[in-house]
């Protein structure tokens, strides 16, 4: 039954409980966002207060010095680069652009068996917004979540329509990931075939997000002000773009500007340094805080894989990096710790990491 757009109740019960997500909400017809859509000011994305990111995706054909050097520039300043010939092939990417936007069309009531309380599996997850039920404002998103174990559950448990083309852009995503973590780590002195690599990526997660089109775009807010989980994210973005990257002193656009777009480029992947990288460099690399903002022309799908440290991992400073600083940014802690502060928490901004930050 469609909500009564006039209720919060009814709205929350209909998009979040009952699996209907934004989507539902927008196809029951709409002519304007529900109260618990509009952001306060200080969430949304000015478009006015925003420029283009200007620098060219990094062509990986070959990964020689000078192209290390261009992902170890871009991983200490923004955080945020693009890169093409990454060995993700272009077919795969347009199949899972078709793929999402196929499954976000799927009836509610297929969608609605992997709802957290029902999903006969911990691996999947359909939900809206980030953490609808502890958000005092909701974002304009909907998005299945898939954890990755090995093929074989991945093909039991992920959806049926979706889950070939996922997986083969996990397996392609990782290999690339692997390369830049050689090109960054290596920057800090680990060696490639260091074991310590894969366990800082032995957890994959991989999501597909619905941005549906919004009646306010400049009210709302797709995904909220965050900066990544784990390692490193692969990010594949369609063409209607909204991706945006916080600035920060030291990023070298000081107070003139506040959000980077990252635009949209045809066959290129995202990537940018999450939290732990962050930590393990001692700050060097950033993990910068981005956000999506919504439009009220295209629906927009995205389609990120997480790679992270397995649970029991220790995080710290590399100690070549605490001895070339003089000084340790973070003290040591668990991954599976700073997970539970996460998902315990509604998004708040590069606040997550400040647990283990050492004054
Ligand atoms: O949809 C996007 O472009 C970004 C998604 C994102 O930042 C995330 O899921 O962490
Ligand atoms: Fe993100």
């Amino acid at each position: 039954m469609a909500p009564n757009l006039d209720d919060a109740n009814s709205v929350f019960d209909f998009v979040v409980k009952e699996g209907n997500g934004i989507k539902g909400l927008v196809d029951s017809g709409l002519s304007k966002v529900p109260g618990v859509y509009v952001q306060p000011p200080n969430e949304r994305i000015d478009k006015e207060n925003a420029i283009k990111l200007e620098l060219p995706p990094i062509d990986l054909s070959k990964l020689d010095d000078e192209v290390g050097e261009q992902i170890v520039r871009a991983a200490e300043t923004l955080g945020f680069f693009q890169v093409i010939n990454h060995g993700v092939p272009l077919h795969l990417l347009e199949s899972l652009k078709e793929s999402a936007h196929k499954f976000f069309s799927l009836p509610a009531e297929r969608k609605a068996v992997y709802l957290a309380p029902v999903s006969p599996t911990p691996l999947v997850k359909y939900s809206t917004s980030y953490l609808p039920e502890k958000e005092k404002v909701l974002g304009w998103k909907d998005y299945i979540l898939m954890k990755y174990t090995d093929d074989e559950e991945a093909l039991r448990y992920w959806p049926e329509e979706i889950k070939d083309v996922l997986l083969e852009y996990l397996k392609s995503s990782i290999i690339l990931v692997k390369k830049l973590l050689g090109v960054l780590l290596g920057n800090l002195g680990v060696k490639s075939d260091d074991p310590m690599i894969d366990v800082l990526i032995g957890r994959k997660m991989l999501s597909m997000i619905l941005y549906p089109i919004c009646p306010n775009p400049d009210l709302t807010i797709g995904i909220g002000r965050h900066s990544d989980i784990g390692m490193l994210t692969v990010l594949l973005q369609d063409e209607v773009g909204g991706l945006y990257v916080k600035t920060e002193p030291g990023m070298g656009y000081e107070n003139k500007v506040e959000w980077i777009e990252i635009p949209s480029i045809p066959g290129a992947l995202v990537i940018n340094v999450a939290d732990m990288l962050q930590v393990l460099s001692n700050g060097k690399y950033k993990s910068a805080e981005h956000a999506v903002r919504n439009t009220s022309t295209n629906s927009r799908v995205s389609v990120p894989v997480f790679t992270m440290p397995i649970e029991t991992a220790k995080i710290a400073p590399l100690p070549q990096m605490v001895a070339k600083d003089g000084i340790a940014r973070y003290r040591e802690f668990a991954y599976g710790d700073y997970m539970n502060i996460i998902f315990q928490n509604a998004l708040n901004g590069k606040k997550s990491l400040d647990f283990a930050k050492i004054a």
